[in-house]
Protein backbone atom coordinates (compact mmCIF):
# COMPACT_ATOMS: atom_id res chain seq x y z
CA UNK A 1 0.00 0.00 0.00
CA UNK A 2 1.45 3.45 -1.03
CA UNK A 3 -0.15 6.34 0.51
CA UNK A 4 0.87 9.75 -0.14
CA UNK A 5 0.02 11.94 2.75
CA UNK A 6 -0.34 15.64 2.64
CA UNK A 7 -1.15 17.30 6.55
CA UNK A 8 -3.37 20.36 6.90
CA UNK A 9 -1.21 23.69 7.61
CA UNK A 10 -3.71 26.74 8.82
CA UNK A 11 -2.95 30.43 9.53
CA UNK A 12 -2.70 30.59 13.16
CA UNK A 13 -1.40 27.28 13.89
CA UNK A 14 2.45 26.03 13.87
CA UNK A 15 3.07 23.29 11.84
CA UNK A 16 6.15 22.80 13.55
CA UNK A 17 8.26 21.68 10.60
CA UNK A 18 9.82 18.59 10.07
CA UNK A 19 8.98 17.27 13.71
CA UNK A 20 5.41 18.24 12.75
CA UNK A 21 5.32 16.55 9.59
CA UNK A 22 6.45 13.45 10.96
CA UNK A 23 3.78 13.24 13.90
CA UNK A 24 1.14 13.45 11.36
CA UNK A 25 2.56 10.68 9.66
CA UNK A 26 2.96 8.40 12.50
CA UNK A 27 -0.47 9.13 13.54
CA UNK A 28 -2.23 8.66 10.09
CA UNK A 29 0.22 5.60 9.36
CA UNK A 30 -1.05 4.14 12.64
CA UNK A 31 -4.84 3.84 11.59
CA UNK A 32 -4.14 2.98 7.94
CA UNK A 33 -1.73 0.42 8.15
CA UNK A 34 -0.16 0.34 11.59
CA UNK A 35 3.44 -0.91 10.86
CA UNK A 36 5.61 -2.02 13.94
CA UNK A 37 8.33 -0.20 12.70
CA UNK A 38 8.63 2.95 10.51
CA UNK A 39 11.55 3.82 8.15
CA UNK A 40 12.40 7.61 8.22
CA UNK A 41 13.48 9.31 5.29
CA UNK A 42 14.34 13.21 4.71
CA UNK A 43 13.27 14.47 1.25
CA UNK A 44 16.46 14.57 -0.27
CA UNK A 45 17.45 11.00 0.64
CA UNK A 46 16.53 7.83 -1.02
CA UNK A 47 17.04 3.89 -0.85
CA UNK A 48 20.11 2.82 -2.76
CA UNK A 49 20.25 -0.41 -1.00
CA UNK A 50 16.62 -2.49 -0.20
CA UNK A 51 18.26 -4.95 1.91
CA UNK A 52 19.37 -2.95 4.66
CA UNK A 53 15.82 -2.50 5.72
CA UNK A 54 15.94 -6.31 6.52
CA UNK A 55 19.38 -5.95 8.62
CA UNK A 56 17.26 -3.27 10.82
CA UNK A 57 14.51 -5.88 11.10
CA UNK A 58 17.31 -8.39 12.03
CA UNK A 59 18.24 -5.95 15.38
CA UNK A 60 14.50 -5.04 16.21
CA UNK A 61 13.16 -8.78 15.75
CA UNK A 62 16.23 -10.55 17.57
CA UNK A 63 16.09 -11.71 21.11
CA UNK A 64 16.57 -9.28 23.35
CA UNK A 65 15.68 -6.72 20.58
CA UNK A 66 12.31 -5.48 21.68
CA UNK A 67 14.77 -2.80 23.98
CA UNK A 68 15.81 -0.98 20.51
CA UNK A 69 14.03 1.93 20.02
CA UNK A 70 15.44 2.37 16.79
CA UNK A 71 18.30 1.42 13.97
CA UNK A 72 20.53 4.13 12.81
CA UNK A 73 21.98 4.02 9.73
CA UNK A 74 25.22 6.22 8.28
CA UNK A 75 24.13 9.12 6.06
CA UNK A 76 26.29 8.99 2.72
CA UNK A 77 26.08 11.58 -0.08
CA UNK A 78 26.25 12.00 -3.71
CA UNK A 79 27.11 14.81 -5.54
CA UNK A 80 30.31 15.90 -3.78
CA UNK A 81 33.37 17.40 -5.14
CA UNK A 82 36.08 14.42 -5.54
CA UNK A 83 38.38 16.65 -3.34
CA UNK A 84 35.37 16.75 -0.63
CA UNK A 85 36.75 20.25 0.22
CA UNK A 86 34.53 21.04 3.44
CA UNK A 87 34.34 17.86 4.82
CA UNK A 88 30.66 16.78 3.50
CA UNK A 89 30.94 13.18 3.86
CA UNK A 90 31.49 13.97 7.71
CA UNK A 91 33.51 10.87 7.05
CA UNK A 92 34.71 10.98 10.80
CA UNK A 93 31.25 11.83 12.86
CA UNK A 94 29.82 8.89 10.59
CA UNK A 95 32.69 6.54 10.91
CA UNK A 96 34.35 7.18 13.82
CA UNK A 97 32.01 8.57 16.28
CA UNK A 98 29.06 7.01 15.52
CA UNK A 99 30.61 3.48 15.58
CA UNK A 100 31.91 4.44 19.20
CA UNK A 101 28.27 5.51 20.19
CA UNK A 102 26.98 1.95 19.32
CA UNK A 103 29.17 0.48 21.82
CA UNK A 104 27.49 2.76 24.82
CA UNK A 105 24.03 2.91 24.46
CA UNK A 106 23.96 3.69 21.09
CA UNK A 107 23.99 5.99 18.17
CA UNK A 108 22.04 9.18 18.22
CA UNK A 109 19.17 10.08 15.89
CA UNK A 110 20.50 11.70 12.95
CA UNK A 111 17.58 13.11 11.42
CA UNK A 112 17.16 10.33 8.71
CA UNK A 113 17.90 6.96 7.02
CA UNK A 114 16.57 5.29 10.24
CA UNK A 115 14.43 2.69 11.31
CA UNK A 116 12.09 3.15 14.63
CA UNK A 117 9.95 0.88 16.75
CA UNK A 118 6.73 2.58 16.59
CA UNK A 119 5.58 2.39 20.22
CA UNK A 120 9.37 3.85 21.33
CA UNK A 121 7.93 6.80 19.28
CA UNK A 122 4.91 7.08 21.58
CA UNK A 123 6.91 7.86 24.22
CA UNK A 124 6.49 4.46 26.38
CA UNK A 125 9.71 2.86 28.31
CA UNK A 126 11.22 -0.05 26.89
CA UNK A 127 10.06 -3.10 28.51
CA UNK A 128 13.34 -3.53 30.79
CA UNK A 129 16.37 -1.24 31.26
CA UNK A 130 18.99 -0.38 33.53
CA UNK A 131 19.41 2.33 36.19
CA UNK A 132 22.54 3.49 36.93
CA UNK A 133 23.88 4.86 40.27
CA UNK A 134 26.69 5.22 42.30
CA UNK A 135 29.80 6.90 41.24
CA UNK A 136 30.53 7.01 37.65
CA UNK A 137 27.29 4.54 37.74
CA UNK A 138 29.41 1.14 38.59
CA UNK A 139 25.80 0.13 40.64
CA UNK A 140 23.86 -0.83 38.22
CA UNK A 141 19.95 -2.21 38.70
CA UNK A 142 18.44 -4.33 36.14
CA UNK A 143 14.66 -2.48 36.09
CA UNK A 144 11.14 -4.04 34.39
CA UNK A 145 9.56 -1.25 33.63
CA UNK A 146 5.39 -1.18 33.98
CA UNK A 147 3.91 -1.04 30.50
CA UNK A 148 0.72 1.20 32.08
CA UNK A 149 -2.14 0.85 29.43
CA UNK A 150 -0.10 -1.86 27.13
CA UNK A 151 -0.02 -4.72 30.15
CA UNK A 152 -2.75 -6.88 28.92
CA UNK A 153 -1.85 -9.42 31.93
CA UNK A 154 -2.01 -6.64 34.61
CA UNK A 155 -3.33 -8.16 37.83
CA UNK A 156 -7.39 -7.25 38.85
CA UNK A 157 -5.71 -5.04 41.81
CA UNK A 158 -4.31 -2.41 38.90
CA UNK A 159 -7.70 -2.40 37.54
CA UNK A 160 -8.22 1.22 38.95
CA UNK A 161 -5.12 2.81 38.17
CA UNK A 162 -5.81 1.38 34.53
CA UNK A 163 -8.80 3.24 34.51
CA UNK A 164 -7.06 6.59 35.24
CA UNK A 165 -4.68 5.71 32.67
CA UNK A 166 -7.71 5.49 30.42
CA UNK A 167 -9.04 8.48 30.97
CA UNK A 168 -5.59 10.23 31.04
CA UNK A 169 -5.10 8.60 27.15
CA UNK A 170 -7.02 11.83 25.39
CA UNK A 171 -4.69 14.28 27.11
CA UNK A 172 -1.11 12.49 26.01
CA UNK A 173 -2.41 11.09 22.34
CA UNK A 174 -5.42 12.69 21.42
CA UNK A 175 -9.13 12.16 21.05
CA UNK A 176 -8.74 9.28 18.66
CA UNK A 177 -9.73 6.67 19.83
CA UNK A 178 -9.19 4.34 16.70
CA UNK A 179 -5.50 5.16 17.16
CA UNK A 180 -5.32 5.13 21.29
CA UNK A 181 -6.89 1.10 20.26
CA UNK A 182 -3.51 0.55 17.58
CA UNK A 183 -1.32 1.37 20.30
CA UNK A 184 -1.36 -2.35 21.81
CA UNK A 185 -1.59 -3.81 18.74
CA UNK A 186 1.21 -2.02 17.39
CA UNK A 187 3.35 -3.12 20.71
CA UNK A 188 2.61 -6.65 20.18
CA UNK A 189 3.80 -7.19 16.59
CA UNK A 190 6.69 -5.69 17.29
CA UNK A 191 8.02 -8.25 19.61
CA UNK A 192 10.44 -10.97 19.29
CA UNK A 193 9.33 -14.42 18.47
CA UNK A 194 7.92 -16.12 21.25
CA UNK A 195 9.31 -19.11 20.98
CA UNK A 196 13.37 -18.31 22.04
CA UNK A 197 14.30 -19.68 25.18
CA UNK A 198 14.81 -16.30 26.39
CA UNK A 199 11.27 -14.20 25.15
CA UNK A 200 9.09 -14.52 28.09
CA UNK A 201 6.61 -12.40 26.46
CA UNK A 202 6.94 -12.85 22.91
CA UNK A 203 4.21 -12.73 19.98
CA UNK A 204 2.99 -15.78 18.61
CA UNK A 205 3.75 -17.05 15.54
CA UNK A 206 2.06 -16.01 12.70
CA UNK A 207 0.77 -13.18 13.63
CA UNK A 208 2.12 -11.04 11.20
CA UNK A 209 0.87 -13.06 8.29
CA UNK A 210 -2.87 -12.47 8.94
CA UNK A 211 -4.56 -10.48 6.05
CA UNK A 212 -5.26 -6.71 6.52
CA UNK A 213 -8.59 -5.50 5.60
CA UNK A 214 -9.18 -2.74 2.86
CA UNK A 215 -9.38 0.81 3.84
CA UNK A 216 -13.05 1.89 4.33
CA UNK A 217 -14.22 5.18 4.10
CA UNK A 218 -14.46 5.22 8.11
CA UNK A 219 -10.82 4.75 8.30
CA UNK A 220 -9.73 7.22 5.57
CA UNK A 221 -11.92 9.66 7.76
CA UNK A 222 -10.22 8.70 10.51
CA UNK A 223 -6.72 9.27 9.26
CA UNK A 224 -7.55 12.64 8.11
CA UNK A 225 -9.14 13.68 11.22
CA UNK A 226 -5.50 12.74 12.97
CA UNK A 227 -3.86 14.70 10.96
CA UNK A 228 -5.85 18.18 11.08
CA UNK A 229 -4.05 20.89 12.33
CA UNK A 230 -5.82 21.52 16.14
CA UNK A 231 -5.29 17.63 16.66
CA UNK A 232 -2.54 17.75 19.09
CA UNK A 233 -4.23 20.69 20.86
CA UNK A 234 -4.08 20.29 24.48
CA UNK A 235 -2.31 16.44 23.44
CA UNK A 236 1.56 15.53 24.42
CA UNK A 237 2.41 15.23 20.86
CA UNK A 238 5.64 17.34 20.39
CA UNK A 239 6.61 17.33 24.25
CA UNK A 240 6.45 13.22 25.25
CA UNK A 241 5.14 11.71 22.50
CA UNK A 242 6.70 11.58 18.80
CA UNK A 243 8.98 13.93 17.45
CA UNK A 244 9.83 16.23 19.97
CA UNK A 245 9.07 20.31 18.80
CA UNK A 246 10.80 23.40 20.17
CA UNK A 247 14.81 22.40 18.64
CA UNK A 248 16.03 23.64 14.94
CA UNK A 249 17.85 20.21 15.69
CA UNK A 250 14.70 18.32 16.80
CA UNK A 251 16.33 14.64 15.45
CA UNK A 252 19.14 14.65 18.42
CA UNK A 253 16.30 15.90 20.96
CA UNK A 254 14.41 12.90 19.97
CA UNK A 255 16.36 10.40 20.02
CA UNK A 256 18.14 11.67 23.51
CA UNK A 257 14.53 11.73 25.10
CA UNK A 258 14.17 7.49 24.44
CA UNK A 259 17.89 7.53 25.21
CA UNK A 260 16.67 9.00 28.79
CA UNK A 261 13.98 6.52 29.14
CA UNK A 262 16.39 3.75 29.11
CA UNK A 263 15.83 2.40 25.14
CA UNK A 264 18.67 1.33 23.11
CA UNK A 265 19.85 1.95 19.59
CA UNK A 266 21.97 0.35 17.03
CA UNK A 267 24.40 1.98 14.30
CA UNK A 268 24.12 -0.35 11.31
CA UNK A 269 26.38 0.08 8.60
CA UNK A 270 25.62 -2.11 5.45
CA UNK A 271 28.85 -2.58 2.93
CA UNK A 272 26.58 -1.12 0.11
CA UNK A 273 25.19 2.20 1.31
CA UNK A 274 21.70 1.99 2.47
CA UNK A 275 20.70 5.34 1.89
CA UNK A 276 22.04 7.90 0.03
CA UNK A 277 21.51 12.00 -0.09
CA UNK A 278 22.98 15.20 -1.17
CA UNK A 279 24.87 17.67 1.02
CA UNK A 280 25.58 21.40 0.13
CA UNK A 281 28.48 21.80 -1.75
CA UNK A 282 28.92 25.74 -1.76
CA UNK A 283 30.74 27.23 1.23
CA UNK A 284 27.91 29.46 2.01
CA UNK A 285 25.57 26.63 2.39
CA UNK A 286 27.59 24.04 4.53
CA UNK A 287 28.13 27.22 6.85
CA UNK A 288 24.93 27.59 7.15
CA UNK A 289 24.04 24.02 7.57
CA UNK A 290 26.95 24.07 10.21
CA UNK A 291 25.24 27.30 12.18
CA UNK A 292 22.02 25.49 12.04
CA UNK A 293 23.46 21.84 14.03
CA UNK A 294 25.35 23.87 16.63
CA UNK A 295 22.70 26.61 17.47
CA UNK A 296 20.65 23.32 17.74
CA UNK A 297 23.39 21.96 20.55
CA UNK A 298 23.40 25.67 22.48
CA UNK A 299 19.47 24.72 22.82
CA UNK A 300 20.22 21.65 23.75
CA UNK A 301 22.63 22.82 26.40
CA UNK A 302 20.55 25.49 27.70
CA UNK A 303 17.13 23.66 27.63
CA UNK A 304 15.85 20.41 29.68
CA UNK A 305 16.97 18.28 27.47
CA UNK A 306 20.90 18.68 28.58
CA UNK A 307 22.15 15.59 29.89
CA UNK A 308 23.19 16.72 32.99
CA UNK A 309 19.51 16.43 33.63
CA UNK A 310 19.18 12.71 32.29
CA UNK A 311 17.53 10.14 34.10
CA UNK A 312 19.77 7.07 35.64
CA UNK A 313 18.90 5.08 32.94
CA UNK A 314 21.18 6.85 30.87
CA UNK A 315 24.46 5.43 30.81
CA UNK A 316 27.34 7.52 31.83
CA UNK A 317 29.67 7.22 28.86
CA UNK A 318 26.17 8.19 26.91
CA UNK A 319 25.53 11.20 28.87
CA UNK A 320 28.98 12.37 28.21
CA UNK A 321 28.46 11.83 24.24
CA UNK A 322 25.32 13.91 24.76
CA UNK A 323 27.04 16.41 27.05
CA UNK A 324 29.35 16.75 24.48
CA UNK A 325 26.84 17.19 21.87
CA UNK A 326 25.48 20.21 23.79
CA UNK A 327 28.94 21.66 24.78
CA UNK A 328 30.86 21.26 21.28
CA UNK A 329 30.48 25.00 19.98
CA UNK A 330 31.42 26.72 23.05
CA UNK A 331 34.85 25.30 22.13
CA UNK A 332 34.95 28.20 19.27
CA UNK A 333 35.99 30.64 21.93
CA UNK A 334 38.79 28.97 22.97
CA UNK A 335 39.90 27.59 18.98
CA UNK A 336 39.55 31.68 17.75
CA UNK A 337 41.91 32.63 20.87
CA UNK A 338 44.63 30.12 19.58
CA UNK A 339 44.30 30.82 16.38
CA UNK A 340 45.45 34.49 17.21
CA UNK A 341 48.00 33.47 19.23
CA UNK A 342 50.49 32.49 17.09
CA UNK A 343 50.52 35.99 15.25
CA UNK A 344 50.35 37.46 18.78
CA UNK A 345 53.36 36.07 19.36
CA UNK A 346 54.96 36.89 16.47
CA UNK A 347 54.34 40.02 16.53
CA UNK A 348 55.22 40.91 20.07
CA UNK A 349 58.10 38.39 19.34
CA UNK A 350 57.45 36.48 22.60
CA UNK A 351 56.13 32.94 23.33
CA UNK A 352 53.29 32.40 25.35
CA UNK A 353 55.18 31.23 28.10
CA UNK A 354 58.56 33.13 29.18
CA UNK A 355 60.86 30.16 29.16
CA UNK A 356 60.89 27.30 27.77
CA UNK A 357 61.04 25.05 30.98
CA UNK A 358 61.42 21.64 30.78
CA UNK A 359 57.99 20.84 32.53
CA UNK A 360 56.26 22.87 29.69
CA UNK A 361 58.44 20.93 26.92
CA UNK A 362 57.36 17.75 29.06
CA UNK A 363 53.34 18.43 28.83
CA UNK A 364 53.67 20.14 25.42
CA UNK A 365 55.13 17.08 24.12
CA UNK A 366 52.71 14.60 25.71
CA UNK A 367 49.91 16.14 25.19
CA UNK A 368 50.60 16.42 21.15
CA UNK A 369 51.73 12.58 20.72
CA UNK A 370 48.33 11.53 22.91
CA UNK A 371 46.94 13.91 19.70
CA UNK A 372 48.66 12.17 17.36
CA UNK A 373 48.02 8.47 18.84
CA UNK A 374 44.14 9.40 19.29
CA UNK A 375 44.36 10.68 15.39
CA UNK A 376 46.29 7.63 14.29
CA UNK A 377 44.13 5.16 16.52
CA UNK A 378 40.59 6.91 14.93
CA UNK A 379 41.97 6.31 11.81
CA UNK A 380 43.23 2.43 11.81
CA UNK A 381 40.10 1.32 13.70
CA UNK A 382 37.37 3.11 11.88
CA UNK A 383 39.09 2.60 8.34
CA UNK A 384 39.08 5.81 7.36
CA UNK A 385 41.38 7.64 5.03
CA UNK A 386 43.83 10.01 6.20
CA UNK A 387 42.57 12.39 3.89
CA UNK A 388 39.11 12.19 5.42
CA UNK A 389 40.61 12.87 8.81
CA UNK A 390 42.34 16.27 7.57
CA UNK A 391 39.65 17.21 5.46
CA UNK A 392 37.56 17.47 8.75
CA UNK A 393 40.33 18.74 10.92
CA UNK A 394 40.01 21.60 8.46
CA UNK A 395 36.53 22.03 8.48
CA UNK A 396 36.58 21.73 12.83
CA UNK A 397 38.36 25.45 12.32
CA UNK A 398 36.31 26.91 9.68
CA UNK A 399 33.56 25.90 11.45
CA UNK A 400 34.46 26.42 14.35
CA UNK A 401 35.95 30.17 14.20
CA UNK A 402 32.54 31.56 12.38
CA UNK A 403 29.24 29.27 12.44
CA UNK A 404 29.52 27.69 16.26
CA UNK A 405 30.72 31.31 17.48
CA UNK A 406 27.74 33.06 16.25
CA UNK A 407 26.10 29.71 17.33
CA UNK A 408 26.86 30.46 21.30
CA UNK A 409 26.02 34.70 20.69
CA UNK A 410 22.44 33.14 19.43
CA UNK A 411 22.12 30.69 21.75
CA UNK A 412 22.81 33.38 25.02
CA UNK A 413 20.26 36.11 22.95
CA UNK A 414 17.38 33.49 23.19
CA UNK A 415 18.26 32.64 26.70
CA UNK A 416 19.26 36.11 27.80
CA UNK A 417 16.75 38.38 25.99
CA UNK A 418 14.73 35.48 24.57
CA UNK A 419 15.43 36.51 20.81
CA UNK A 420 14.10 34.05 18.47
CA UNK A 421 15.90 31.78 16.36
CA UNK A 422 15.42 31.39 12.37
CA UNK A 423 16.70 28.94 10.36
CA UNK A 424 16.98 28.39 6.34
CA UNK A 425 16.21 25.03 4.76
CA UNK A 426 19.80 23.70 4.09
CA UNK A 427 20.08 24.38 0.31
CA UNK A 428 19.37 21.74 -2.15
CA UNK A 429 21.68 21.13 -4.67
CA UNK A 430 20.00 21.81 -7.96
CA UNK A 431 21.20 19.08 -10.39
CA UNK A 432 20.47 19.95 -14.11
CA UNK A 433 21.93 17.90 -16.76
CA UNK A 434 22.94 20.69 -19.05
CA UNK A 435 25.18 22.29 -16.64
CA UNK A 436 28.96 21.38 -17.70
CA UNK A 437 30.14 21.42 -14.49
CA UNK A 438 28.79 19.15 -11.98
CA UNK A 439 30.13 20.89 -9.61
CA UNK A 440 29.48 24.79 -10.89
CA UNK A 441 27.86 25.36 -6.67
CA UNK A 442 31.25 24.40 -5.66
CA UNK A 443 32.74 27.86 -6.80
CA UNK A 444 30.22 29.84 -6.27
CA UNK A 445 31.02 32.94 -3.74
CA UNK A 446 28.15 34.16 -2.09
CA UNK A 447 29.05 36.92 1.21
CA UNK A 448 28.31 36.09 4.11
CA UNK A 449 28.83 37.78 7.72
CA UNK A 450 30.21 33.95 8.63
CA UNK A 451 33.22 34.36 6.77
CA UNK A 452 34.69 37.28 8.71
CA UNK A 453 36.15 35.68 11.97
CA UNK A 454 37.91 32.66 9.72
CA UNK A 455 39.16 35.61 7.27
CA UNK A 456 40.80 37.92 10.05
CA UNK A 457 42.56 35.38 11.23
CA UNK A 458 43.89 34.50 8.21
CA UNK A 459 45.04 37.89 7.14
CA UNK A 460 46.38 38.30 10.91
CA UNK A 461 48.70 35.51 10.93
CA UNK A 462 50.19 36.07 7.32
CA UNK A 463 50.43 40.12 8.44
CA UNK A 464 52.29 38.49 12.25
CA UNK A 465 54.40 36.41 9.38
CA UNK A 466 55.64 39.16 7.20
CA UNK A 467 56.34 41.56 10.41
CA UNK A 468 58.67 38.71 11.96
CA UNK A 469 60.64 37.97 8.49
CA UNK A 470 61.05 41.22 8.45
CA UNK A 471 62.59 41.94 11.79
CA UNK A 472 64.79 39.24 11.45
CA UNK A 473 65.54 40.39 8.60
CA UNK A 474 66.83 43.96 9.40
CA UNK A 475 67.79 42.56 12.86
CA UNK A 476 71.59 42.64 13.37
CA UNK A 477 72.10 39.21 14.94
CA UNK A 478 68.96 37.59 13.10
CA UNK A 479 67.70 34.56 14.65
CA UNK A 480 66.12 32.31 12.34
CA UNK A 481 65.25 29.59 14.37
CA UNK A 482 63.45 31.30 16.86
CA UNK A 483 61.50 32.71 13.20
CA UNK A 484 60.78 29.09 12.01
CA UNK A 485 59.56 28.43 15.35
CA UNK A 486 57.13 30.83 15.65
CA UNK A 487 56.17 30.35 12.21
CA UNK A 488 55.56 26.92 12.32
CA UNK A 489 52.50 27.61 14.63
CA UNK A 490 51.09 30.70 12.42
CA UNK A 491 51.54 28.15 9.12
CA UNK A 492 49.85 25.59 11.22
CA UNK A 493 46.38 27.60 11.41
CA UNK A 494 46.68 28.60 7.83
CA UNK A 495 47.25 25.23 6.63
CA UNK A 496 43.28 24.06 8.30
CA UNK A 497 41.86 27.30 6.63
CA UNK A 498 43.35 26.64 3.03
CA UNK A 499 40.12 25.30 1.86
CA UNK A 500 37.98 28.30 3.06
CA UNK A 501 40.19 30.67 1.36
CA UNK A 502 39.97 28.43 -1.65
CA UNK A 503 36.38 28.86 -1.25
CA UNK A 504 36.30 32.11 -1.56
CA UNK A 505 38.62 32.61 -4.32
CA UNK A 506 35.77 31.09 -6.74
CA UNK A 507 36.36 29.56 -10.00
CA UNK A 508 39.63 29.67 -11.58
CA UNK A 509 41.83 27.62 -9.98
CA UNK A 510 44.98 29.63 -10.21
CA UNK A 511 43.51 32.30 -8.53
CA UNK A 512 44.29 31.00 -5.14
CA UNK A 513 48.67 31.38 -5.45
CA UNK A 514 48.03 35.07 -6.86
CA UNK A 515 46.22 36.06 -4.57
CA UNK A 516 48.49 34.77 -2.27
CA UNK A 517 51.24 36.26 -3.68
CA UNK A 518 49.47 39.33 -3.85
CA UNK A 519 48.44 39.47 0.10
CA UNK A 520 51.69 38.21 0.99
CA UNK A 521 53.09 41.12 -1.14
CA UNK A 522 50.92 43.40 1.03
CA UNK A 523 52.14 41.94 4.70
CA UNK A 524 55.67 42.15 3.45
CA UNK A 525 55.15 46.09 2.69
CA UNK A 526 53.02 46.46 5.83
CA UNK A 527 55.30 44.83 8.19
CA UNK A 528 58.13 47.29 6.64
CA UNK A 529 56.46 49.94 7.53
CA UNK A 530 55.90 48.72 10.91
CA UNK A 531 59.68 48.29 11.05
CA UNK A 532 60.82 51.61 10.64
CA UNK A 533 58.07 53.51 12.35
CA UNK A 534 58.67 51.61 15.66
CA UNK A 535 62.55 51.78 15.11
CA UNK A 536 63.81 53.36 18.15
CA UNK A 537 64.25 57.60 17.24
CA UNK A 538 67.75 57.56 18.57
CA UNK A 539 69.63 55.32 16.12
CA UNK A 540 72.30 56.82 14.36
CA UNK A 541 71.99 55.91 10.68
CA UNK A 542 69.04 55.92 8.93
CA UNK A 543 68.68 51.74 8.90
CA UNK A 544 70.37 51.12 11.64
CA UNK A 545 67.08 49.11 13.93
CA UNK A 546 67.82 47.67 17.49
CA UNK A 547 68.19 43.98 17.70
CA UNK A 548 64.60 42.60 19.69
CA UNK A 549 65.88 40.79 22.84
CA UNK A 550 64.09 37.83 24.34
CA UNK A 551 62.51 39.12 27.56
O1 LIG B 1 9.08 22.29 7.16
C1 LIG B 1 9.80 21.31 6.96
C2 LIG B 1 11.21 21.43 6.93
C3 LIG B 1 11.98 20.30 6.71
N1 LIG B 1 11.39 19.09 6.51
C4 LIG B 1 12.26 17.89 6.31
O2 LIG B 1 13.44 18.06 7.04
C5 LIG B 1 14.53 17.58 6.30
C6 LIG B 1 15.85 18.18 6.78
O3 LIG B 1 16.06 19.46 6.32
P1 LIG B 1 17.34 19.87 5.44
O4 LIG B 1 17.11 21.26 5.04
O5 LIG B 1 17.61 18.85 4.41
O6 LIG B 1 18.48 19.90 6.53
P2 LIG B 1 19.87 19.10 6.60
O7 LIG B 1 20.84 20.02 7.25
O8 LIG B 1 20.27 18.48 5.33
O9 LIG B 1 19.38 17.97 7.63
C7 LIG B 1 20.06 17.33 8.66
O10 LIG B 1 19.85 17.99 9.91
C8 LIG B 1 18.48 18.17 10.27
C9 LIG B 1 18.40 18.89 11.60
O11 LIG B 1 19.21 18.31 12.54
C10 LIG B 1 17.76 16.82 10.32
O12 LIG B 1 16.39 17.02 10.54
C11 LIG B 1 17.95 16.09 9.01
O13 LIG B 1 17.35 14.83 9.04
C12 LIG B 1 19.44 15.94 8.72
O14 LIG B 1 19.63 15.27 7.48
C13 LIG B 1 14.16 17.85 4.87
O15 LIG B 1 14.83 16.98 4.02
C14 LIG B 1 12.65 17.61 4.88
O16 LIG B 1 12.39 16.28 4.58
C15 LIG B 1 10.01 18.98 6.55
O17 LIG B 1 9.49 17.90 6.39
N2 LIG B 1 9.25 20.08 6.77
MN1 LIG C 1 19.31 17.50 3.93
Amino acid sequence: MLVYVSREKRPGYDHNKKAGAMNALVRTSAIMSNGAFILNLDCDHYIYNSLALREAMCFMMDRGGDRICYVQFPQRFEGVDPNDRYANHNTVFFDVNMRALDGVQGPMYVGTGCVFRRIALYGFDPPRTTENSGCCGRRKMKVKCKRGMLNKNAAVEEDETEDIEAQLIPRKFGSSTTLVASIPVAELEGRPLSDYAGTTNGRPSGLLTSAREPLDAATVAEAINVISCWYEDKTEWGSSVGWIYGSVTEDVVTGYRMHDRGWRSVYCVTKRDAFRGTAPINLTDRLHQVLRWATGSVEIFFSRNNALFGSRRLKPLQRVAYLNVGLYPFTSVFLIVYCFLPALSLVSNQFIVQSLGLTFLIFLLSITISMCLLALLEIKWSGITLHDWWRNEQFWLTGGTSAHLVAVMQGLLKVIAGVDINFTLTAKAATSEDTVDEFAELYEVRWSALMIPPLTIIMTNIIAIAIAFGRTVYSRVPDWSKLLGGVFFSVWVLAHLYPFSKGLMGRRRRTPTIVFVWSGLLAIIISLMWVSISSPPNTASGLQIQPFQFP
